[in-house]
Protein backbone atom coordinates (compact mmCIF):
# COMPACT_ATOMS: atom_id res chain seq x y z
CA UNK A 1 0.00 0.00 0.00
CA UNK A 2 0.80 3.97 -0.63
CA UNK A 3 1.10 5.22 2.60
CA UNK A 4 1.71 9.07 1.54
CA UNK A 5 -1.91 9.63 1.70
CA UNK A 6 -2.24 10.22 5.21
CA UNK A 7 -5.91 9.22 5.53
CA UNK A 8 -5.70 5.76 3.93
CA UNK A 9 -4.68 4.63 7.34
CA UNK A 10 -7.03 3.59 9.91
CA UNK A 11 -5.44 5.54 12.35
CA UNK A 12 -4.96 8.75 10.74
CA UNK A 13 -5.80 11.68 12.87
CA UNK A 14 -6.99 13.67 9.86
CA UNK A 15 -10.74 12.84 9.27
CA UNK A 16 -11.53 11.00 6.23
CA UNK A 17 -15.43 10.92 4.04
CA UNK A 18 -16.68 8.64 6.25
CA UNK A 19 -15.45 10.55 9.54
CA UNK A 20 -17.35 13.52 7.96
CA UNK A 21 -20.55 11.61 7.76
CA UNK A 22 -20.76 10.08 11.25
CA UNK A 23 -18.97 12.67 13.30
CA UNK A 24 -21.72 15.43 13.35
CA UNK A 25 -23.61 12.93 14.86
CA UNK A 26 -20.65 11.97 17.28
CA UNK A 27 -20.10 15.70 18.79
CA UNK A 28 -20.38 16.90 22.40
CA UNK A 29 -23.12 19.62 22.09
CA UNK A 30 -22.35 21.46 25.19
CA UNK A 31 -19.09 21.89 27.34
CA UNK A 32 -20.97 18.94 30.04
CA UNK A 33 -20.82 16.53 27.36
CA UNK A 34 -17.07 17.85 26.35
CA UNK A 35 -14.71 14.94 27.30
CA UNK A 36 -11.12 15.72 28.90
CA UNK A 37 -9.36 18.80 28.34
CA UNK A 38 -10.36 20.01 31.98
CA UNK A 39 -7.99 23.12 31.65
CA UNK A 40 -9.57 24.19 28.31
CA UNK A 41 -12.96 23.82 29.45
CA UNK A 42 -12.83 25.47 32.76
CA UNK A 43 -10.76 28.19 31.70
CA UNK A 44 -13.32 28.77 28.54
CA UNK A 45 -16.52 28.22 30.70
CA UNK A 46 -15.65 31.02 32.85
CA UNK A 47 -15.04 33.32 29.51
CA UNK A 48 -18.36 32.45 28.39
CA UNK A 49 -20.20 32.55 31.88
CA UNK A 50 -18.80 36.38 31.85
CA UNK A 51 -19.39 37.38 28.84
CA UNK A 52 -23.17 36.04 29.45
CA UNK A 53 -23.25 37.42 32.23
CA UNK A 54 -22.38 40.90 31.16
CA UNK A 55 -24.60 40.50 27.90
CA UNK A 56 -21.69 40.64 25.73
CA UNK A 57 -19.91 38.88 23.04
CA UNK A 58 -17.38 36.70 23.56
CA UNK A 59 -13.70 37.34 23.58
CA UNK A 60 -11.61 35.60 20.46
CA UNK A 61 -11.10 32.70 21.42
CA UNK A 62 -7.58 30.55 19.53
CA UNK A 63 -7.46 27.04 19.69
CA UNK A 64 -4.29 25.21 19.15
CA UNK A 65 -3.59 21.34 19.02
CA UNK A 66 -2.88 18.04 16.56
CA UNK A 67 -5.90 17.15 14.33
CA UNK A 68 -8.92 15.31 15.61
CA UNK A 69 -8.75 16.27 19.46
CA UNK A 70 -11.49 18.55 18.83
CA UNK A 71 -11.54 21.73 17.99
CA UNK A 72 -14.53 21.98 15.46
CA UNK A 73 -16.44 20.30 18.53
CA UNK A 74 -15.10 23.22 20.74
CA UNK A 75 -16.49 25.72 18.12
CA UNK A 76 -19.39 24.43 17.97
CA UNK A 77 -19.98 24.36 21.89
CA UNK A 78 -19.12 28.17 22.40
CA UNK A 79 -21.57 29.31 19.64
CA UNK A 80 -24.37 27.28 21.64
CA UNK A 81 -22.98 27.95 24.81
CA UNK A 82 -23.75 31.46 23.90
CA UNK A 83 -26.71 31.09 22.16
CA UNK A 84 -25.25 32.31 18.55
CA UNK A 85 -25.01 30.75 15.24
CA UNK A 86 -21.42 29.55 13.44
CA UNK A 87 -20.02 30.15 10.56
CA UNK A 88 -17.46 27.91 9.39
CA UNK A 89 -14.82 28.38 7.06
CA UNK A 90 -10.86 28.02 6.72
CA UNK A 91 -7.56 29.58 6.30
CA UNK A 92 -6.69 27.66 2.95
CA UNK A 93 -10.33 28.93 1.61
CA UNK A 94 -9.60 32.59 2.25
CA UNK A 95 -7.57 33.10 -0.84
CA UNK A 96 -8.16 36.68 -1.12
CA UNK A 97 -8.83 39.73 1.56
CA UNK A 98 -12.15 40.33 -0.63
CA UNK A 99 -13.16 37.06 -0.15
CA UNK A 100 -12.98 37.56 3.86
CA UNK A 101 -14.55 40.90 3.57
CA UNK A 102 -17.44 38.94 2.11
CA UNK A 103 -17.90 36.70 5.26
CA UNK A 104 -17.37 39.12 7.76
CA UNK A 105 -19.66 41.77 6.04
CA UNK A 106 -22.52 39.40 6.09
CA UNK A 107 -22.13 37.98 10.30
CA UNK A 108 -25.28 38.55 12.73
CA UNK A 109 -24.61 39.90 15.75
CA UNK A 110 -22.58 37.73 18.04
CA UNK A 111 -21.82 35.39 15.50
CA UNK A 112 -18.91 33.11 16.09
CA UNK A 113 -16.52 32.79 12.87
CA UNK A 114 -14.52 29.64 13.01
CA UNK A 115 -11.78 30.07 11.24
CA UNK A 116 -9.90 26.37 11.03
CA UNK A 117 -6.07 25.97 10.08
CA UNK A 118 -5.88 29.49 10.35
CA UNK A 119 -2.23 29.68 10.01
CA UNK A 120 -2.63 28.97 6.14
CA UNK A 121 -4.44 32.24 5.69
CA UNK A 122 -3.40 34.56 3.33
CA UNK A 123 -1.36 37.72 3.89
CA UNK A 124 -3.85 39.87 2.98
CA UNK A 125 -6.71 38.95 4.24
CA UNK A 126 -4.55 37.81 8.02
CA UNK A 127 -3.59 42.05 8.11
CA UNK A 128 -7.52 42.57 7.13
CA UNK A 129 -8.41 40.37 10.10
CA UNK A 130 -6.50 42.00 12.48
CA UNK A 131 -8.36 45.19 12.41
CA UNK A 132 -11.46 43.45 11.89
CA UNK A 133 -11.00 41.51 15.32
CA UNK A 134 -9.78 44.61 16.97
CA UNK A 135 -12.20 47.41 15.91
CA UNK A 136 -14.98 45.49 14.29
CA UNK A 137 -14.11 47.41 11.20
CA UNK A 138 -12.25 46.47 7.71
CA UNK A 139 -11.44 49.05 4.61
CA UNK A 140 -12.88 47.70 1.44
CA UNK A 141 -11.15 48.79 -1.28
CA UNK A 142 -12.89 49.78 -4.43
CA UNK A 143 -11.42 50.04 -7.54
CA UNK A 144 -7.46 49.36 -8.53
CA UNK A 145 -4.13 51.57 -9.15
CA UNK A 146 -4.41 55.47 -8.37
CA UNK A 147 -8.04 55.72 -8.52
CA UNK A 148 -8.67 52.75 -5.87
CA UNK A 149 -9.90 54.26 -2.36
CA UNK A 150 -10.67 52.46 0.70
CA UNK A 151 -14.54 52.28 1.78
CA UNK A 152 -14.50 51.96 5.68
CA UNK A 153 -16.97 49.19 6.88
CA UNK A 154 -18.67 48.81 10.68
CA UNK A 155 -19.14 45.32 11.39
CA UNK A 156 -21.24 44.16 14.04
CA UNK A 157 -19.12 42.41 17.24
CA UNK A 158 -19.14 38.90 16.52
CA UNK A 159 -16.31 35.95 17.97
CA UNK A 160 -13.40 35.00 16.11
CA UNK A 161 -12.71 30.91 16.99
CA UNK A 162 -9.22 29.95 15.56
CA UNK A 163 -8.11 26.68 14.89
CA UNK A 164 -4.31 25.54 14.17
CA UNK A 165 -2.58 22.82 14.46
CA UNK A 166 0.87 25.33 14.52
CA UNK A 167 0.44 27.85 17.02
CA UNK A 168 4.19 28.77 16.46
CA UNK A 169 3.33 29.98 13.07
CA UNK A 170 0.72 32.44 13.63
CA UNK A 171 2.38 36.03 13.48
CA UNK A 172 2.61 37.80 17.35
CA UNK A 173 -0.19 40.84 16.30
CA UNK A 174 -2.74 38.18 14.78
CA UNK A 175 -2.36 35.72 18.13
CA UNK A 176 -2.11 38.98 20.72
CA UNK A 177 -5.81 39.43 19.19
CA UNK A 178 -7.04 36.49 20.63
CA UNK A 179 -8.44 37.11 24.74
CA UNK A 180 -8.13 33.73 25.18
CA UNK A 181 -5.82 30.86 23.80
CA UNK A 182 -6.37 26.87 24.79
CA UNK A 183 -4.20 24.53 24.34
CA UNK A 184 -5.73 20.80 23.52
CA UNK A 185 -3.24 18.11 24.66
CA UNK A 186 -3.53 14.38 23.59
CA UNK A 187 -6.06 12.31 25.37
CA UNK A 188 -5.59 9.75 28.61
CA UNK A 189 -6.85 6.21 27.65
CA UNK A 190 -9.33 6.36 30.77
CA UNK A 191 -10.92 9.90 28.84
CA UNK A 192 -10.83 7.72 25.38
CA UNK A 193 -12.55 5.09 27.30
CA UNK A 194 -15.46 7.64 28.53
CA UNK A 195 -15.75 9.20 24.66
CA UNK A 196 -16.14 5.67 23.18
CA UNK A 197 -18.82 4.68 25.81
CA UNK A 198 -20.30 8.04 24.87
CA UNK A 199 -20.17 7.67 20.93
CA UNK A 200 -21.29 3.64 21.28
CA UNK A 201 -24.30 5.13 22.92
CA UNK A 202 -25.11 7.35 20.13
CA UNK A 203 -24.18 4.46 17.79
CA UNK A 204 -26.77 2.27 19.30
CA UNK A 205 -23.93 -0.54 20.17
CA UNK A 206 -23.29 -2.61 22.89
CA UNK A 207 -19.90 -2.56 24.19
CA UNK A 208 -18.28 -3.69 27.63
CA UNK A 209 -16.02 -1.72 29.63
CA UNK A 210 -12.74 -3.96 28.58
CA UNK A 211 -13.81 -3.65 25.34
CA UNK A 212 -14.01 -0.24 25.41
CA UNK A 213 -10.56 0.21 27.32
CA UNK A 214 -8.70 -2.31 24.41
CA UNK A 215 -10.03 0.58 22.07
CA UNK A 216 -9.01 3.11 23.65
CA UNK A 217 -5.17 1.95 24.24
CA UNK A 218 -5.02 1.85 20.67
CA UNK A 219 -6.34 5.21 19.83
CA UNK A 220 -3.26 7.27 20.03
CA UNK A 221 -4.10 9.81 22.87
CA UNK A 222 -7.47 11.16 19.65
CA UNK A 223 -10.89 11.00 19.98
CA UNK A 224 -11.38 11.05 15.82
CA UNK A 225 -9.29 8.13 16.05
CA UNK A 226 -11.10 6.28 18.92
CA UNK A 227 -14.28 6.97 16.95
CA UNK A 228 -13.01 5.34 14.04
CA UNK A 229 -11.84 2.22 15.92
CA UNK A 230 -14.84 2.26 17.49
CA UNK A 231 -16.88 1.43 14.13
CA UNK A 232 -14.58 -0.83 12.84
CA UNK A 233 -14.74 -3.21 15.98
CA UNK A 234 -18.78 -2.76 15.71
CA UNK A 235 -18.54 -3.63 11.86
CA UNK A 236 -16.09 -6.63 13.04
CA UNK A 237 -18.82 -7.82 16.39
CA UNK A 238 -21.58 -7.71 13.93
CA UNK A 239 -19.89 -10.01 11.18
CA UNK A 240 -18.46 -12.18 13.48
CA UNK A 241 -19.81 -12.17 16.42
CA UNK A 242 -22.81 -11.10 18.48
CA UNK A 243 -22.62 -7.35 17.69
CA UNK A 244 -21.15 -7.06 21.61
CA UNK A 245 -17.75 -5.35 21.89
CA UNK A 246 -15.98 -7.37 24.51
CA UNK A 247 -12.03 -7.18 25.05
CA UNK A 248 -11.50 -10.07 22.99
CA UNK A 249 -13.46 -9.19 20.13
CA UNK A 250 -11.93 -5.79 20.17
CA UNK A 251 -8.65 -6.70 20.19
CA UNK A 252 -9.51 -9.51 17.18
CA UNK A 253 -10.78 -6.90 15.22
CA UNK A 254 -8.09 -4.59 15.38
CA UNK A 255 -5.88 -7.16 14.78
CA UNK A 256 -7.21 -7.55 11.58
CA UNK A 257 -6.96 -3.77 10.71
CA UNK A 258 -3.04 -4.19 11.67
CA UNK A 259 -3.72 -2.04 14.45
CA UNK A 260 -1.09 -2.73 17.62
CA UNK A 261 -1.88 -2.86 21.16
CA UNK A 262 -0.61 0.42 21.19
CA UNK A 263 -1.96 1.92 18.55
CA UNK A 264 0.87 0.99 15.80
CA UNK A 265 0.14 0.07 11.96
CA UNK A 266 1.84 -1.45 9.91
CA UNK A 267 4.13 1.14 8.55
CA UNK A 268 4.73 2.11 12.11
CA UNK A 269 6.51 -1.39 12.44
CA UNK A 270 7.50 -1.67 8.89
CA UNK A 271 10.24 1.39 9.97
CA UNK A 272 10.81 0.34 13.59
CA UNK A 273 11.42 -2.97 12.34
CA UNK A 274 13.64 -2.01 9.83
CA UNK A 275 15.53 0.08 12.57
CA UNK A 276 15.96 -2.71 14.88
CA UNK A 277 16.51 -6.00 12.16
CA UNK A 278 18.57 -3.72 9.35
CA UNK A 279 20.37 -1.43 11.73
CA UNK A 280 20.57 -2.47 14.96
CA UNK A 281 18.89 0.21 16.27
CA UNK A 282 20.74 2.99 14.63
CA UNK A 283 22.06 5.10 14.53
CA UNK A 284 20.72 5.59 10.79
CA UNK A 285 20.14 8.35 8.28
CA UNK A 286 16.25 8.98 7.23
CA UNK A 287 16.77 8.37 3.60
CA UNK A 288 18.45 5.53 3.84
CA UNK A 289 15.75 4.34 6.83
CA UNK A 290 12.81 5.19 3.85
CA UNK A 291 14.42 3.24 1.48
CA UNK A 292 14.63 -0.04 3.81
CA UNK A 293 11.19 0.36 4.50
CA UNK A 294 10.19 1.03 0.83
CA UNK A 295 8.76 4.18 1.25
CA UNK A 296 9.44 8.21 0.64
CA UNK A 297 11.17 9.86 3.31
CA UNK A 298 8.85 12.17 3.69
CA UNK A 299 6.32 9.37 4.11
CA UNK A 300 8.68 8.27 7.24
CA UNK A 301 8.92 11.52 8.28
CA UNK A 302 6.28 13.12 8.69
CA UNK A 303 3.63 10.30 8.64
CA UNK A 304 5.73 7.37 10.81
CA UNK A 305 8.08 9.29 12.71
CA UNK A 306 5.70 12.12 14.83
CA UNK A 307 3.63 9.37 16.58
CA UNK A 308 7.07 7.00 17.12
CA UNK A 309 8.93 9.68 18.86
CA UNK A 310 5.97 10.67 20.81
CA UNK A 311 5.60 7.24 22.05
CA UNK A 312 9.09 6.96 23.04
CA UNK A 313 9.99 4.51 20.54
CA UNK A 314 12.54 6.19 18.07
CA UNK A 315 14.21 9.19 18.23
CA UNK A 316 16.20 11.94 16.04
CA UNK A 317 19.15 12.88 17.05
CA UNK A 318 22.05 14.52 15.18
CA UNK A 319 23.47 11.11 14.13
CA UNK A 320 20.37 9.84 12.80
CA UNK A 321 17.68 7.75 14.09
CA UNK A 322 17.53 5.53 17.07
CA UNK A 323 15.18 3.01 18.40
CA UNK A 324 14.80 3.44 22.47
CA UNK A 325 14.87 0.69 24.98
CA UNK A 326 10.78 0.90 24.66
CA UNK A 327 11.14 -0.24 20.82
CA UNK A 328 12.96 -3.54 21.49
CA UNK A 329 10.57 -4.49 24.25
CA UNK A 330 7.45 -3.38 22.13
CA UNK A 331 8.75 -5.64 19.12
CA UNK A 332 9.89 -8.19 21.66
CA UNK A 333 13.21 -8.36 20.20
CA UNK A 334 16.93 -8.11 22.17
CA UNK A 335 18.77 -5.24 21.96
CA UNK A 336 22.82 -5.82 20.52
CA UNK A 337 25.03 -4.97 24.09
CA UNK A 338 25.85 -1.46 22.68
CA UNK A 339 22.47 -0.32 22.48
CA UNK A 340 21.71 -1.45 26.00
CA UNK A 341 24.94 0.34 27.57
CA UNK A 342 23.77 3.42 25.02
CA UNK A 343 19.94 3.17 26.18
CA UNK A 344 20.44 7.00 27.45
CA UNK A 345 20.35 8.28 23.76
CA UNK A 346 16.31 7.25 24.06
CA UNK A 347 13.63 9.93 23.99
CA UNK A 348 15.41 12.42 26.92
CA UNK A 349 18.20 13.38 24.68
CA UNK A 350 18.20 17.31 24.94
CA UNK A 351 19.98 17.92 20.93
CA UNK A 352 17.15 16.36 18.82
CA UNK A 353 16.61 17.72 15.40
CA UNK A 354 14.94 16.54 12.18
CA UNK A 355 17.77 15.52 10.36
N1 LIG B 1 -13.62 15.96 24.10
C1 LIG B 1 -14.35 15.20 23.28
N2 LIG B 1 -15.35 14.45 23.75
C2 LIG B 1 -16.06 13.66 22.92
N3 LIG B 1 -15.85 13.55 21.58
C3 LIG B 1 -14.88 14.30 21.07
C4 LIG B 1 -14.08 15.15 21.87
N4 LIG B 1 -13.19 15.78 21.09
C5 LIG B 1 -13.41 15.34 19.84
N5 LIG B 1 -14.43 14.45 19.82
C6 LIG B 1 -14.92 13.75 18.64
O1 LIG B 1 -13.82 13.54 17.74
C7 LIG B 1 -14.19 13.86 16.40
C8 LIG B 1 -13.18 14.87 15.86
O2 LIG B 1 -13.33 16.10 16.55
P1 LIG B 1 -13.12 17.51 15.83
O3 LIG B 1 -13.60 17.46 14.41
O4 LIG B 1 -13.72 18.53 16.71
O5 LIG B 1 -11.55 17.62 15.86
P2 LIG B 1 -10.61 18.80 15.33
O6 LIG B 1 -9.59 19.06 16.38
O7 LIG B 1 -11.42 19.95 14.88
O8 LIG B 1 -9.90 18.12 14.11
P3 LIG B 1 -9.39 18.84 12.77
O9 LIG B 1 -8.40 19.84 13.18
O10 LIG B 1 -8.81 17.69 11.98
O11 LIG B 1 -10.62 19.41 12.10
C9 LIG B 1 -15.63 14.32 16.44
O12 LIG B 1 -16.44 13.27 16.04
C10 LIG B 1 -15.89 14.63 17.89
O13 LIG B 1 -17.19 14.26 18.22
Amino acid sequence: MNWNDESDRVVAATADGDDHAVEAALRPKDLGEFVGQERVREQLDLVLRAARARGATADHVLLSGAPGLGKTTLSMIIATEMGAPIRITSGPAIQHAGDLAAILSSLTEGEVLFLDEIHRMSRPAEEMLYMAMEDFRVDVVVGKGPGATAIPLELPPFTLVGATTRAGLLPPPLRDRFGFTGHMEFYAPAELQRVIHRSAGLLDVVIEEEGAAEIAGRSRGTPRIANRLLRRVRDYAQVKADGVITREIAAHALQVYEVDGRGLDRLDRAVLTALLKLFGGGPVGLSTLAVAVGEERETVEEVAEPFLVREGLLARTPRGRIATPAAWEHLGMQPPQQVTRGAGTGAGQGDLFGE
